[in-house]
């Protein structure tokens, strides 16, 4: 670990997971990089410079991608992982986080969530404001659970799947890689085809 941090991406998703690093209060100096060179500062950090430049700093900088898109973010924590960058992992002090959780380096668990006993969260996922994951839940890389989706006892969701605000899942559901499911949706049986599901309960569109 280093006593500096650098977050790539500084528009709203970038700006909420440097507000939680500056909570945990656990590095000294935090800047961003931004491929928008017209963006100078965020949130009263600076943009040091541009995404192709993270290399130059890996020795230094701590590095968390702050990106939302869920390919994209993975693109480049792959990259960095590879290069041998050191990957936090940012929990706002205000996130409640049970006995035996396993999170993985380059997630984010914002304010007011929620992760019950049990659960394997994996790399460069966003367990955004106030989602639950109750017990004995598998969340694969890369997912993002929007805020206040919520899912109940035994749920696993596929890598890079991404879960739309307000959304629901029954307990024991396997969602599959690569799905979007809508905002407010209710998921109560397994999806086994990637795709974009909305509606209560969930259909394809
Ligand atoms: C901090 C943050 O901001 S985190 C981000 C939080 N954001 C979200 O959760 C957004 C979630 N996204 C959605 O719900 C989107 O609507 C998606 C991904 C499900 C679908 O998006 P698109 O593929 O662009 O679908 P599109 O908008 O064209 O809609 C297709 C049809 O589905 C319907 N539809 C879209 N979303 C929903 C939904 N959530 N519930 C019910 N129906 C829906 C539309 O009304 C439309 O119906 P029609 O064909 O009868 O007119």
């Amino acid at each position: 670990m280093n006593n500096k941090l650098l977050i790539i991406g500084a528009s709203g998703h970038g700006k909420v997971v440097a507000d939680i690093a500056i909570k945990m209060n656990k590095w000294k100096e935090m800047a961003f990089l931004d491929d928008d060179e017209s963006i100078k500062s965020s949130i009263g950090l600076e943009v040091i410079g541009t995404t192709n430049e993270v290399f130059s700093h890996i020795d230094e900088y701590d590095i968390f991608v702050g990106i939302g898109d869920n390919a994209i973010r993975q693109k480049v924590l792959e990259k960095l992982e590879k290069a041998g960058a050191s990957i936090p992992i940012l929990i706002h002090p205000d996130a409640v986080i049970g006995a035996q959780v396993d999170i993985e380096i380059g997630t984010t668990v914002m304010a007011g969530a929620v992760v019950n006993c049990c659960t394997k969260i994996g790399k460069g996922c966003i367990i955004n404001t106030g989602a639950t994951i109750d017990h004995d839940n598998y969340i694969e890389d890369f997912v993002h659970l929007s805020p206040g989706a919520h899912l109940a006892g035994t749920v696993q969701v596929g890598n890079g799947s991404w879960l739309g605000i307000g959304s629901v899942v029954s307990n024991n559901i396997k969602i599959t890689k690569g799905c979007k499911i809508g905002a407010g949706a209710v998921v109560v049986n397994d999806i086994t085809e990637s795709g974009v599901y909305v509606g209560v309960p969930v259909r394809r569109i």
